[in-house]
């Protein structure tokens, strides 16, 4: 099952609703750019090669939506205002932008509304299919890396679940495993959110791939005793300086190092941007809730302030190299100043 696809008969946008596994696996259906935009913002569809392929259909959605809506500029107009708000869901993952910007540079280049519609579904669909093979050209790079037996540490989900199929991350788990080799994953829990006990976790069970849940807080003690081999993670955003992912991978780099366990960032070529360095990129902050209540259950005194970032970056001297679907990067990483800047307010 794909994390994010169109239906054709439904005429619809589908993804998997995150926020609901694992207990359950149910579906959004939307025609709705606000809806989709809700659903991003809430991490229903997360991870930036996911949030890519959202952004596509978003600016899909929105050509439908004004199709019938007068001139071609008044529609053109319409559609660019969807697009700054929908990008504005999620500052720090390029990919969102990047899908956004490269289904309305097509739609845009045609004449009447029905026509700019039908381009970018068409490029939508064309970058969803592009995902899946490129997550197995990372792998395949990735697998390569990993010794024949290893235990690997990743944090956050940069799994299917995180992109179309496969993974970034635990695609090039996957490629190993498919490789023959034998692994298995440490999955840090990820808090506040959890996208690693509950997505990492569930979908390496599902796979009967060897998976235990740490807290966080247990990597620095667990890699000291010996029990981790090398870090493997994915990206929000790569800068000529530093690598975005979710917070926490600071930590484990950091780590990493001190214990010489090599620190692997898988991502594709598309997450990176050399159009600003790392001071200049946006870590989004998170509201309040999402550390201070579990259901209804109050985890802190009311009146308490929070800080929750969802991202933090990681300097490239921590990173032992970068697997790319055109590749792998290492040090000193002359390629990612050289990158075509394709990025974006
Ligand atoms: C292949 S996904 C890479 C990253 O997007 C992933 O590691 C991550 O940090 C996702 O954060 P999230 O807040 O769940 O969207």
């Amino acid at each position: 099952m794909r994390t994010i696809t169109w239906n054709t008969e439904g005429r619809c946008l589908t993804y998997i609703n995150q926020t609901r596994l694992p207990a359950e696996l149910v579906t959004v259906e939307t025609q709705s750019v606000s809806r989709l935009a809700d659903g991003i913002r809430r991490l229903e569809v997360r991870g930036a090669p996911a949030l890519g392929v959202a952004g596509g259909y978003g600016a899909a959605l929105s050509c439908f939506s004004h199709k019938n809506e007068g001139t071609f500029q008044g529609f053109c107009h319409a559609v660019k205002s969807d697009a700054a708000f929908l990008r504005a869901t999620r500052p720090t993952a390029v990919n969102l932008g990047w899908g956004i910007d490269r289904v309305l540079q097509n739609a845009m280049a045609e004449d009447t509304p029905a026509a700019a519609y039908e381009a970018a579904l068409q490029e939508a669909q064309v970058i969803e299919a592009e995902d899946i093979a490129l997550c197995h050209r990372i792998g395949a790079y990735g697998a390569s890396l990993l010794p024949d037996t290893c235990t690997v540490l990743t944090h956050c989900n940069a799994g299917a679940l995180a992109c179309v199929e496969w993974g970034t991350a635990l695609g090039v788990i996957r490629s190993a495993v498919e490789a023959g080799k034998n692994i298995s994953v440490l999955s840090c829990e990820t808090r506040p959110l959890n996208q690693g006990s509950r997505l990492t976790a569930y979908e390496l069970h599902a796979d009967g791939i060897p998976v235990k849940t740490i807290p966080d807080s247990a990597a620095a003690h667990l890699m000291r005793k010996g029990m981790i081999d090398a870090v493997v993670v994915g990206a929000d955003r790569i800068t000529p300086d530093a690598v975005f992912n979710k917070i926490g991978t600071y930590m484990h780099a950091v780590c990493a190092h001190h214990h010489s366990i090599p620190f692997y960032v898988a991502a594709p070529y598309s997450t990176l941007d050399n159009s600003r360095n790392e001071a200049d990129v946006i870590i989004e902050e998170r509201v309040r809730d999402e550390l201070a209540v579990c259901g209804t259950r109050k985890l802190m005194p009311d009146g308490v302030e929070t800080i929750n970032p969802a991202f933090d970056a990681t300097p490239l001297a921590l990173i032992t190299a970068i697997i790319t679907d055109k590749g792998i990067i290492r040090q000193p990483y002359t390629e990612l100043a050289g990158q075509d800047g394709r990025n974006r307010p």
